[in-house]
């Protein structure tokens, strides 16, 4: 499968501040990639350089191969876009709204926005100035789905909904992928990332500081146990794991993370009578405060902004 997105050492500054510094990142075609990074990252500064909406100060971004600022109108059809901060003509009512930009796209079923804004829960007929935050995002939601495009740019698409929307969006995400969309999805929120993503980067700075599988982030991700002893335990083995920390004893209870996966604590424990073993699912939340951190340089940057 081809390549959908490539960016290829995409850099911008915004006068002496920094936006996003020689990124390098391929989104094959059927992918799902969650974009995810701190606030200031860089996040919206990479999707609005994908859309032509800016110029790089250095590197490229191509979409299916082409030049975003050459084949603009071309590619813009295949594309379904949530910006961050999306914006309609408030005056219009929603179905006014999404018919006008269902035509810019070629023209979409009435029975598939209908579809969607039911799904949603989004009143067709409301005026959009009239609407809250949550329900103007799910016209933005709705304009980027309804022409079912060959590539969804969604800018922190969960923003404002309720968790009952969120699922309905996960669910859509679903449906693109099984449709062989491709789309890439910036978010604050590692869990509804985890539920639909196949790969994951993390931005912070303006830097690439992890890109992998959902799986494999997982198998590094913190592991917590809770293991109750019968007979006497050897406190020392535990200590000495691989990848230890938080390691507590409470009489017979034994507390402990492990970075590393179960294995070499189901070797030491293969040595001891054990009561209960309870094991935590693997906190990837806790993987990601990890790379949220700032840098010392980020803090320098920062405090000279
Ligand atoms: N128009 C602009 N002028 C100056 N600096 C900008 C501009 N747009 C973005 N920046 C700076 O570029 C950096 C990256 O911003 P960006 O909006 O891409 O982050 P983000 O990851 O999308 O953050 P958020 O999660 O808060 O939306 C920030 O330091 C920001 O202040």
């Amino acid at each position: 499968m081809g390549d959908v997105i490539q960016l290829e050492k995409l850099s911008k500054t915004y006068g002496s501040r920094r936006g996003l510094v020689e990124l390098d990142l391929t989104v094959s075609e059927g992918e799902v990639f969650g974009y995810l990074g701190p606030n200031g990252a860089g996040k919206s500064t990479t999707i609005r350089l994908l859309l032509d909406l800016i110029r790089p100060t250095g590197g490229r971004a191509l979409l299916f191969g082409r030049d975003p600022r050459e084949h603009a109108v071309d590619l813009h059809r295949r594309i379904g876009y949530l910006a961050g901060d999306f914006v309609v003509d408030p005056r219009q009512r929603v179905g006014e709204c999404l018919t006008f930009l269902a035509a810019l796209r070629g023209g979409v079923p009435k029975t598939r926005i209908a579809e969607l804004a039911t799904r949603l829960d989004l009143d067709l007929s409301a005026r959009i100035k009239t609407l809250s935050k949550g329900n103007r995002q799910k016209v933005g939601l709705v304009q980027a789905f309804m022409h079912q495009p060959d590539l969804l740019i969604l800018d922190e698409p969960t923003s404002g909904l309720d968790p009952l929307v969120q699922q309905t969006f996960l669910d859509l995400v679903r449906e693109a992928k099984a449709a062989g969309q491709t789309v890439l999805m910036s978010s604050h929120i590692m869990a509804e990332v985890e539920a639909v993503a196949d790969r994951v980067g993390i931005i912070r700075e303006g830097r690439l500081v992890a890109l992998d599988t959902v799986a494999r982030l997982r198998d590094h991700a913190v592991h917590r146990f809770e293991i109750t002893f019968t007979g006497s335990v050897d406190h020392a083995a535990l200590a000495a794991l691989p990848g230890i920390s938080d390691l507590t004893v409470d009489g017979s209870t034994v507390r402990l993370a492990l970075a590393t996966g179960p294995d070499t604590l189901i070797q030491v424990l293969a040595r001891h009578q054990v009561a209960s073993l309870r094991a935590s699912k693997p906190d990837l939340e806790e993987l990601f405060f990890a790379y949220y951190q700032p840098t010392d340089a980020g803090s320098r940057e920062n405090s000279h902004a």
